[in-house]
């Protein structure tokens, strides 16, 4: 029988939980459990990542609460229910914000969390195999080797799929003309320009790399760690009074297993350490008594730790997409797999056997990263800084202030990009009835810091019952549906009619060319969807600037609860999460 006490109790088997996991367990004298509430998934075909969203047994298909700033629309927010967490199921992107982003971490009281750590982490959980000469050449899947680990668990390598094969050549030419210069360096620290994004895939058998298939066969069989799934927790179990410190302690969690209810224990020395994500990690806090105690009293629950920021400085990536019909003859595009049911198997057998085809690549990889000064032309940059710093006065003395001045500061600094452009050779507007027979392009503009801040809260004492996520997109709204306007604009107007790539488009769907300010608005408010990138829930800040936990991971108020996951990114990177990720519970396990 499976013992009932260990060291440390990890609460989510997610992109955090199992790094955490493996490397706690390292010292055999340490005993490690993982709960996880999701099970195996066997997820692993590159092309076919985004079939998980809407699947219920293996995405919590989460979704906000009305956006009052986005035309009232409720909007989905998939996050991976399975071993492995969403990493077991995203779109695999490795890549490295700026260095100067991770190093406001630091800046903002948390030594030793800054872009060295984060880097030198990053490397050490990165097996890099570089493209091949001619898909470095031709599709600009380069970077320096240095910028890369080559003994790390998770095989990271560039997609081999490059059609339409024009159309990626275009896109860099014409990014260029626009003055954003190929970046050939872009995990090295600086992030601007438009470069191909290196994604977890096995370089061999060109499937998913993650935590399930590289490091844990081995750490499971290691006595001191015991891994289970099906194991939904549904608080964590505190001592009663408090420890010598003041302190409340966790005495271990209780989790639901096959409809039973469960109780395991930490040793007088053990932690529990929550990593079951951002949306889920505050959630517990709040069903334990830890949290805003306005939001616990209304529900009920008696506060053991009065801790206002659990929940808050939610912070997430946003999107509006634009959609183009291409050229005809281009050549086959990954788009086709979901029109064209012979395209779909033929091209599946070609990966069974050989490993080639779309569905051995992500369906895109091409990316630019943007500061404002590169799409928004001065005078309309200075009114739209003008009016927020006007909404930015309202946060004067309230915690938010010192992350805001950060924040502000990265738009006057061209290396830190604020807008991502990322480019998928298929159709993404809902409105459009797509032809098989045609080619299709699509222009995703996310916004990467935003000053907007949500929360998420419970919604119930019930453990089963999702929270209210309130992620607030364009809460301030004047300067970010405005830049949003002008990312669309620069989108529609700019990239798509600058040769080489305009020479590929013959339409563009929605919004129109040279559409109004009006125009843009409307669209953006009704089509903004999220980009999956949330974090900052439980915040590593200092208590007074609304932080949960402390530069150790420990909950302000607890003696042995850590957050190690998403939700302790204080300030939100400019670039896809899961390595950062990855990075920051291989620090967790140092610190803990
Ligand atoms: C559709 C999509 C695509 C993405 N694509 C990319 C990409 O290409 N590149 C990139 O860098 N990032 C990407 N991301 C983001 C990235 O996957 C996340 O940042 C990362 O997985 C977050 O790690 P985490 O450990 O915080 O949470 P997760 O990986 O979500 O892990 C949380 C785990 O906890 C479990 N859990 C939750 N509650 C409980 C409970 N009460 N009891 C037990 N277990 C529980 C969950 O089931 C889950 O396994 C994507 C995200 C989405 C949604």
């Amino acid at each position: 029988a499976t013992s009932t006490t260990f060291d440390h109790i990890i609460v989510g088997g997610g992109a955090a939980g199992l790094v955490l996991a493996e490397k706690l367990s390292r010292n055999s004298s340490v005993s490690v459990l993982v709960l996880e509430a999701g099970f195996t998934t066997d997820d692993v075909v590159p092309a076919l990542f985004s079939t998980f969203i809407g699947n219920p047994t293996i995405d919590w298909e989460f979704v906000t609460v009305p956006q009052p700033h986005v035309s009232n629309n409720v909007i989905s927010l998939p996050r991976g229910k399975a071993l492995g967490g969403t990493a077991a199921v995203n779109g695999m992107y490795f890549v490295r914000a700026a260095s100067k982003e991770y190093d406001a971490w630091e800046n903002l009281g948390n030594p030793g969390w800054n872009w060295k750590t984060v880097d030198a982490n990053i490397k050490a959980m990165e097996n890099f195999t570089p493209a091949s000469p001619s898909d470095a050449a031709t599709f600009h899947a380069t970077d320096i080797p240095q910028n890369h680990g080559t003994n790390g668990p998770i095989s990271v390598t560039y997609s081999n799929y490059w059609e339409p094969n024009p159309l990626i050549p275009a896109y860099f030419n014409t990014s260029n003309a626009l003055g954003i210069p190929t970046n050939t360096h872009a995990s090295g620290g600086s992030t601007f320009g438009v470069w191909q994004s290196p994604c977890a895939i096995d370089a061999k058998n060109r499937s998913r790399s993650y935590a399930v298939n590289t490091i844990l066969p081995a750490a499971e069989k290691r006595p001191n760690l015991v891994v289970m799934t099906g194991a939904q927790v549904t608080k964590i179990t505190l001592l009663p009074g408090t420890v010598s410190s003041g302190n409340v302690r966790a005495g271990g969690v209780q989790y639901l297993t096959n409809n039973a209810t469960q109780n395991v224990n930490v040793t007088a020395t053990g932690n529990v350490i929550l990593t079951a994500g951002t949306y889920q990690t505050p959630k517990l806090l709040e069903l334990s008594g830890i949290g805003n105690s306005a939001v616990l009293n209304k529900f009920g629950i008696t506060p053991r730790v009065d801790l206002p920021g659990v929940g808050e400085n939610l912070q997430d990536h946003f999107a509006t997409s634009v959609s183009f019909q291409l050229k005809d003859g281009l050549g086959p595009e990954v788009g086709q797999l979901t029109v064209n049911s012979t395209f779909f198997a033929e091209q599946f057998q070609l990966y069974l056997t050989k490993r080639e085809g779309p569905f051995a690549s992500v369906p895109g990889t091409t990316l630019a990263m943007i500061p404002f000064q590169t799409f928004i032309n001065a005078t309309r940059l200075t009114s739209l800084k003008a009016s927020l710093d006007k909404s930015l006065k309202a946060f004067k003395g309230t915690p938010f202030e010192e992350q805001f001045a950060t924040q502000r500061n990265f738009i006057e600094d061209p290396s830190v990009p604020q807008i991502e452009l990322v480019m998928l050779p298929l159709n993404q507007d809902a409105s459009v009835t797509v032809d098989p027979t045609k080619l299709y392009m699509t222009i995703a503009a996310v916004y990467m810091h935003p000053f907007a801040r949500g929360n998420v809260h419970i919604a119930s004492t019930d453990p089963l019952q999702n929270p209210l996520i309130d992620p607030n997109y364009l809460g301030i709204t004047e300067f970010e549906t405005g830049i949003m306007v002008e990312a669309v604009r620069f989108v529609t107007d700019k990239m798509a009619t600058t040769k080489p790539l305009s020479d590929l488009i013959v339409k563009t769907f929605n919004p129109a060319p040279g559409s109004s300010d009006a125009v843009l608005q409307k669209f953006v408010q009704s089509t903004l969807q999220s980009s999956w990138h949330p974090c900052g829930s439980a915040s590593m800040l200092p208590k007074a600037q609304g932080g949960v936990v402390d530069p150790n991971l420990k909950v302000y108020g607890t003696d042995n609860i850590r957050v190690a996951d998403a939700s302790m990114i204080p300030l939100e990177i400019g670039t896809h999460t899961m390595a950062t990720v990855y990075a920051n519970a291989l620090h967790a396990a140092d610190v803990i």
